[in-house]
Formats: structure tokens, sequence, C-alpha cells
């Protein structure tokens, strides 16, 4: 298992403006999708700008595992599909590491294989709560031969001989649920439907229909989606370019309007509404970010991002916002530590249940860099210090989770002292190249000896 690596931890310092122009890492979510679609489809995809991180890379060893080809030739990935309705039973567990959308969305993908499977995962992961994939799961027929307590892992599955179609209302807003569910759907015969009461991203159904497979979304005046695959359909091998992951670009994004002086570009960054919500949040703060060359690229809408820095002011954040921006709330309470005023984030709930209690986290980080700030059951309200005055100083426990290390790496930047982070190991998990690019922009992180 990869995570008995010592903690490294990092320091973060106010220093000179941030310049230039990068490009982030692919999108997580849709680098997940690319491997295990491909994985699973006749013949061959090929995928360009795929996130290299470790959550990526242990769901490409779980298709391996399972039959699927897979090799990198240059900068593309290259896989040769097992075929459909053909995985293989795995002959060891398939170790997901630190990732809650390989392990629930693979989950969904083999539990309807006649097979025994066995999923295990780090401290952090073994943490989080699988029943919310596992309920719909036992209700399609699928086993649950063992878990630990409370639907944790590691957990064994065994697959039935006819899984059952279901209709299943998404309990809360989560795309991994949604998404396990629907790829339960694909080895099941007949009509799996699914109820979205709040849309979450999309990319699960973006993709399987790019891959062939047969599903229809309909949203009713409510916003209440119904989205409908037919089981045992054929996927066949796809060309896929990811875009630039939002929620790794928020982190340059929310440092150079923190740093005074600063103007950056990110280049070719995922603009699915589905994932939006930071940057609209941000702009209605105040922020300078110019949306450049919008076009549309493999069916994803993209757009360079041109961030100068700006004074920023405090503003309600509405719960329905939330699953646009999930991932983005650690930096956005950063962001909201310099601002003029009290934001506000409600809606937070699924915060609790990340890689982290991210809630919990946020603001312990924030109140031990002298932030104020007050945590309630499902929100948070930060009141900023504009110049960054008195900020700074602490430590930050990150819990296994790479949010909050980047986040807190961010603050560093701009707050008056220093801001220590206790490990930043995990920061691989999502975006290797976090240092190296935010470094090359001029900010001033150093690493520290191993703890
Ligand atoms: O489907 C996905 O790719 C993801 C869904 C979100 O999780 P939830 O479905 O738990 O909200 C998000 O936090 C995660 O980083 C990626
Ligand atoms: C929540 C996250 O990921 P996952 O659920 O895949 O571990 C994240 O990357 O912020």
């Amino acid at each position: 298992m990869s995570h008995s690596t010592q903690a490294r931890p990092a320091t973060a310092h106010k220093g000179a403006p941030l310049k230039g122009r990068v490009r982030v890492p692919g999108d997580k979510s849709i680098s997940h999708r690319a491997f295990m679609f491909g994985g699973l489809a006749s013949g061959e995809t090929r995928i360009t700008g795929l996130l290299e991180g470790e959550d990526v890379l242990r769901t490409g060893e779980a298709m391996k595992a399972m039959g699927a080809v897979i090799s990198r030739t240059g900068d593309e990935w290259v896989i040769q599909g097992t075929g459909n309705g053909c995985l293989l039973q795995p002959e060891a567990p398939l170790d997901f590491g630190n990732a809650g959308t390989g392990s629930r969305l693979t989950m969904g993908l083999v539990g309807t294989y006649d097979m025994e499977t066995t999923f295990v995962g780090d401290a952090s992961l073994s943490k989080r709560p699988m029943a919310r994939v596992l309920d719909p799961l036992r209700e399609m027929g699928v086993q649950v031969l063992r878990a630990a307590e409370g639907d944790r892992m590691p957990i064994t599955l065994r697959g039935p001989k006819h899984a059952a179609p279901i209709t299943y209302r998404v309990p809360m807003a989560s795309a991994q649920v949604k998404s396990a569910v629907l790829l339960a759907g694909l080895n099941t015969p007949g009509v799996t439907t699914v109820l979205e009461p709040v849309m979450t991203r999309d990319h699960t159904e973006k993709m399987l229909r790019g891959f062939g497979a047969e599903l229809e979304v309909e949203t009713d005046a409510n916003g209440l989606r119904t989205i409908r695959i037919q089981g045992q359909g054929r996927l066949t091998g796809q060309v896929i370019a990811v875009p630039g992951d939002p929620s790794s670009a928020a982190f340059p994004l929310v440092a150079a309007l923190l740093v005074p002086g600063s103007d950056i570009v990110i280049e070719n960054v995922l603009m699915n509404p589905t994932r939006t919500g930071l940057i609209l949040t941000l702009q209605e703060m105040g922020a300078s970010i110019d949306l450049l060359d919008r076009r549309s690229a493999g069916g994803e809408d993209v757009a360079d991002l041109r961030v100068r820095s700006s004074d920023l002011r405090g503003v309600v954040v509405p719960p329905e916002r939330a699953p646009s921006m999930i991932d983005e709330y650690p930096v956005l309470a950063v962001a909201a530590a310099f601002a003029e005023g009290t934001t506000v984030m409600e809606g937070l709930d699924e915060l609790r249940v990340k890689e982290s209690d991210r809630l919990a986290a946020v603001a312990a980080g924030l109140k031990a860099n002298g932030v104020e700030c007050r945590e309630g059951e499902a929100s948070l309200s930060v009141t900023g210090q504009p110049d960054g005055k008195g900020l700074g100083g602490g430590t930050v426990a990150t819990h296994l989770d790479h949010r909050i290390a980047m986040a807190f790496l961010v603050m560093g930047l701009a707050a008056e002292k220093a801001v220590t982070v206790d490990d930043q190991t995990m920061i691989s998990t999502s975006f290797p190249e976090f240092m190296d690019l935010m470094t090359g922009l001029g900010a001033e992180i150093q690493t520290d000896r191993a703890a």
C-alpha cells in the first residue's frame, strides 16, 4: 500500500507576484472514466491529456487486473478493452489507495458480474461510507460478502447470476452514486433508471453516450433528471482528449487573485457548467477572471482563464451551488479569508465524507492561522482580512487530504506569516505537478524535512 510513506511537511511564504501561462493536468473525473469505459469497450481507446495522478493510475491498474491491456506510448495512453461483458475476476484485491471515485464507480462497474471482487484502500478511504453504493447494488442482486463495520472497506462483492434492473432515486447529491448505479446497469438486462433530484457532474452520462451506450436523460420542470440506460449494449473504443481539471486550476487561480500584482493564464480548463461554481462565486466576490477563447473540444466546453489579483468581498454562496464546486470549498474558504466582510457557505453536508471531514479540517486550519470562522453542521462562515495582516503562522493538519494541503499552501502565499501543512505527499493523488507549477509561477513553497 502506498501511503505508508513518511509525511512530508511543506511551507508557503508570501512573495513576489505570480506571473506566467500554465496548463493544469487533465480532469480527474474524465480520466477515471476514460480508463474504465476504455477498459470495458470493444477495440482500442486512445487518451491524451490523462491525469497521471495516483488515484487515476489505480483505476488503470484495476482495469488491467480485470483483463484490459493498457500502455503509454509518448503522450498517449492506449487501451485494448476487454469487450463488453467480458471483465475477468481479479486475482488479488483491487487497491484504490485514496480514491473515492475510482473505488465507488468500479464497485458499480463490476458488482453485477458473476464473480468475486475485493476492494481495499488507504486509511482515509477505509473510513469513507460505501453504503451509498452498496445499497442500490444489493437491490440489483449483488451480495456483500464482507465489509468492515458500517459498510466500509475492505469490501468483497459477489455478483449475481442474473442482475435485476432497478429504478433508484439518488438520496444525496453525488455523481459517484449516480454513476455507480448507471455502470451497474451496463451489465444488467433491461433498463436501469436513476432519478437525480439535484444535478451533479454529468461526465458519466456524456462519456457513456460517446462510447455508444443507449442512454437517455429527461429533465422535468422541477429539475428532476431521469436517466435511463439500456443494459448489455455495446461500447466501442474512442479517442479522448482530456481537458484541464477545473478543480486543480482552482489553486493557482485563487493564488493569483490573492497575491498582489499577479497576472496569470491557465490554459485549456474544462468549463462544463456542472463544474464552474467556484468561478461564478469568485466573480461575484469581485475576482478578475476572464474566460478567453471559449471553445468546444471533444464534446466539452473549455477556455483559457486569465486571472489578475483582485480585491474580494464576502458573499453568500447558496446551497444549490454546492454540487458544481464541491471539491473547491477548501480553497474558496481560503479566498474568503482575504475578502472584505463575511462569506457564508451553505449546503456542505457532503464535505464531511470526503478524504477528510473537510468542514472540520478547513475550520481548524483557518483558526490555526488566525482567521475568524464559524463551523456549522453543514455550513461555514469566514470573515476576511483583506491585506492578510496577522494571518498565517500556523501548521495545518491535512488528514491524508490533498485538497486541504493545496488550499493552505495557497493561503501561505498571501498571509503575513508563513503557513505550514503537515504533509504534502497526498497532493500526488490529483495534482502531481502542483509544486513545480506553483513555483514556476513564482510562488515560494519549501518542502520541509520528513516529519
Ligand atoms: O464523480 C466524480 O468524478 C466525482 C464526484 C464528487 O464526489 P461525490 O459524488 O461523492 O460528490 C467529487 O467530490 C469527486 O472528486 C469526483
Ligand atoms: C473528493 C475527492 O475525490 P474522491 O472522492 O475521488 O476521493 C476530491 O478529489 O476532492
